[in-house]
């Protein structure tokens, strides 16, 4: 099944991967790896992992530095192609479609999968060119279809009460903190339904990070986000799944509550008691 023929809200049911420690019951399972692994050269940073994301949910991606966790998230939408010398094995399936074949067009997996990354990347235009680059370079050239993707991307990122007034002042005006929801505004202009996140937060100060936090809990409610975060609070906070990474293998990976209060992995209880990492 090619990926660019599937609709945005069609949903295929997937059997749920068994993971030690995951749940068992069967959930709607938008993206999931199987027996992935990654190589920088002759380097595996991934080494087999097989891991699936329930739809609508938030699943935090944590580990040691080094342990693989960007790599992971960036295999999730191809982002690792740009990257000479990386290679995957294995099978990444989007609604039960292998995009890790060659025939996949990596474009359109982008829009289905988003990426914000670590640092805010706005580009140096408007506001608005920034929330309408991707939806003008997909073919959207009316100008009320635009405002009114850029009005909805904005409120959806919980931005538009700020910036409504100044969405022709170049966006690189804006507070690290808006130039991070700026950025998730972008992705979701695109209309996906993953949204990959890097680290969001780790660039910007308290008060920002909880409205980043804030936002991921309103916007799962819309899109199933995949989250790399190295603050254990914060992925005790915002998240559904938690999936445990050490020197590119999967350890654990299951429900949150449980992850933190009763890991089954020796190795997942040192690093959350602070052992290691
Ligand atoms: N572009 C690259 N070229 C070669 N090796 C890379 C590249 N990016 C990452 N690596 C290596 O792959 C391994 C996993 O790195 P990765 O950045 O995915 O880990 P991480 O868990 O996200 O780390 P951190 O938490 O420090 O960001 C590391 O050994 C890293 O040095």
């Amino acid at each position: 099944m090619a990926v660019s023929m599937l609709a945005r809200n069609e949903k295929i049911v997937l059997p749920a991967v068994e993971i030690p420690g995951q749940m068992p019951e069967a959930q709607n399972i938008i993206i999931e790896t199987k027996n992935l692994s990654v190589f920088y050269g002759e380097k595996a940073a991934i080494q087999n992992v097989s891991l699936a994301f329930p739809e609508h949910q938030v699943t935090a991606l944590i580990g040691p530095s080094g342990c693989g966790k960007s790599t992971f998230l960036r295999s999730l939408n191809r982002m690792n192609d740009e990257i000479a010398g990386c290679r995957m094995s294995g099978g990444i399936f989007y609604k039960g479609a292998d995009i890790t074949l060659s025939c996949a067009d990596v474009f359109e997996i982008r829009k289905h999968i988003g990426m914000v990354f670590q640092r805010p990347n706005p580009f140096a235009k408007s506001v608005f060119e920034n929330v309408a680059f991707g939806p003008k370079h997909h073919g959207v050239k009316k100008k009320a279809w635009l405002e009114e993707i850029v009005e909805e991307s904005l409120k959806k990122a919980a931005l538009w009460d700020e910036v409504k007034d100044r969405l022709h002042t170049s966006a690189l005006a804006l507070s690290g903190g808006q130039q991070q929801r700026l950025c998730i505004a972008r992705a979701l202009a695109m209309n996906p339904d993953v949204l990959l996140l890097d680290e969001p937060a780790s660039a910007l100060d308290p008060v920002s990070t909880g409205k980043i936090e804030e936002l991921m809990l309103e916007l799962k409610k819309d899109y199933t986000v995949a989250i790399v975060t190295h603050n254990l609070q914060q992925a005790a906070r915002i998240s559904d799944k938690t999936a445990f990474f050490y020197m590119g293998a999967l350890i654990e990976a299951g429900d949150t509550t449980k992850m933190f209060t009763k890991p089954e992995k020796q190795q997942t209880r040192d690093y959350l008691s602070g052992f290691f990492g």
